[in-house]
Order: C-alpha cells, then structure tokens, then sequence
C-alpha cells in the first residue's frame, strides 16, 4: 500500500512528514510502550527534524527509541555522519534518555564489525517484537538508492534478501565515502511503516521508477508490512502540489 503526496515546498512537505510521523508515534503508543523509530541521514530530512524537534507536534520522546537506517563509515564527528546531522537538527533539541539513542557504531574497528554490533544492538532493544521499527524514514538518492542500499549491490534489489538486519556495503567509486553500513530491505521490510521524502528535480527519475516497481531500484523493494507514504515537491514528483485537504490525512 503506497500513499503520495505532493506539497508546494520542502518546507510544507517536512511538515506534513512531521505530522505524519508524530501523528503515528500517538496511536501507536496507545498499544505498544516504546516506539522504534528509524532515521535517514542525507539533506532532505532536516528540516522534518527540526521540526519533529521544535516541539509541534509533541512526541513523548522518553518512549522513542532512535535509531539509524545507514550511516557512513565515519566519526560521528564529521559532516558526512548522519548521526551527527541528526544529533544537530533533531536530538541537541529533545528530552530523550540517551539509553534510547541507538547510533551506528562507527568506534567499530571495522564496517563489518560495526553492523554485526549494530545488528546486535537492534535485536536487543526490540527483542519481543513481531516487527522491526514502528516506521522507517528514508530518503531516495537520484540513482535510485535508499539508505545505504545502492543499485549495483545484488543484496538491495531482491525481494528475498539474506537474514541479516545490517549489513556493511561499499557505496559506488562516485560517492565520497564508500564504507558504509545500513539496514536491510529485511529489516526495513520488517517495519510497522515507512515515509520516503524527497525534493528537487534530480530525484524525479528515481521517484518515478521507483513509484513504477522499476526492480533495479533498491527503494522499489521497499515494501513496510503497513502503509508506505511519499513525500514530494512538485520537482520531485513532477506534479503540481495536491492541496493538503484533498490528499493528506494524518489518521
Ligand atoms: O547517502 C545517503 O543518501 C540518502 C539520500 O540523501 P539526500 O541528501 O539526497 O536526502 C539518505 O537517505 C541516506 O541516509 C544517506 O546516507
């Protein structure tokens, strides 16, 4: 089930994203005690995480568990880390415990070891569960990719993918940090939910392909077990925005 929405700006569409992502942190916290939500690193979702952070709408932080969907091979120091882009836009701004804050381990020796570490980590903070994350945010690359799944790696364009959570991938010669380590499409497969946002008009090919089940998308595979909403500029969609009453529904 896919949802796609179209919003006149980035700025309107993190909001609607924020929204939507605070609107499900409330109902789903009416059944279960904690919330495992998944973030994307990259541009396109910082301003849905200020916002998230600025407090409208209110999320009961100290019942969210935070955790990556990829992260570069990198010090948490640097620009490039995606936990450092959250840790800015999002977590110097909220109350959370920081036992809920579940990083990709980049202190690791090894990009292997990081993801058998975080793999581990996952596994333990959500033992119990049927499912993985509550919802997954992703963002989409304009080659297709999602998270740190890429087009030339035979483990993101399946439908039946190995058992692994985590895995650690070499992102193409053209990117400027290769080592990486992400999540699945097992473990995002496994999610409750999944939000893609993206903006601008250099992803509306991938947008496209991907919205066509083109399979050598890796963010063609992405299938949550529940809803699956985009979020799109006209740019990226290659549409005129839907007014928000006609297409957008946060229940
Ligand atoms: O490398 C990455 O790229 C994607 C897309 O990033 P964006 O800057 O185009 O929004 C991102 O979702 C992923 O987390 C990141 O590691």
């Amino acid at each position: 089930m896919s949802d796609v929405h179209v919003f006149p700006t980035l700025d309107a569409l993190s909001r609607a994203a924020a929204q939507h992502i605070a609107a499900h942190v409330q109902t789903v916290l009416l059944d279960q005690d904690v919330y495992a939500l998944a973030l994307a690193g990259g541009s396109t979702p910082e301003r849905t995480y200020e916002l998230l952070a600025s407090g409208f709408p209110r999320i009961p932080w100290e019942r969210v568990h935070l955790f990556w969907g990829d992260e570069r091979f990198v010090p948490s120091s640097s620009p490039q880390s995606n936990e450092r882009m959250a840790r800015r836009r999002l977590l110097s701004s909220i109350d959370v415990p920081s036992s809920n804050v579940h990083p990709i381990p980049t202190d690791a020796g090894s990009p292997a070891a990081a993801a058998r570490r975080y793999e581990q980590e996952i596994n333990s903070v959500l033992s119990g569960r049927d499912h993985t994350f509550d919802l997954a945010v992703l963002g989409i690359g304009s080659d297709g990719h999602t998270a740190s799944l890429f087009p030339d790696d035979p483990m993101a364009v399946t439908d039946h993918p190995d058992d692994r959570l985590v895995r650690a991938v070499q992102a193409p010669d053209t990117y400027d940090v290769r080592d990486r380590i992400t999540c699945t499409l097992k473990a995002f497969n496994s999610s409750s939910e999944a939000v893609f946002l993206a903006s601008g008009e250099g992803k509306q090919s991938a947008v496209q392909r991907a919205q066509a089940g083109d399979p050598a998308l890796p963010a063609s595979h992405i299938s949550p077990r529940g809803r699956l909403t985009w979020f799109l500029d006209p740019d990226a969609a290659a549409k005129p925005p839907t007014t928000r009453s006609e297409t957008y529904n946060s229940s």
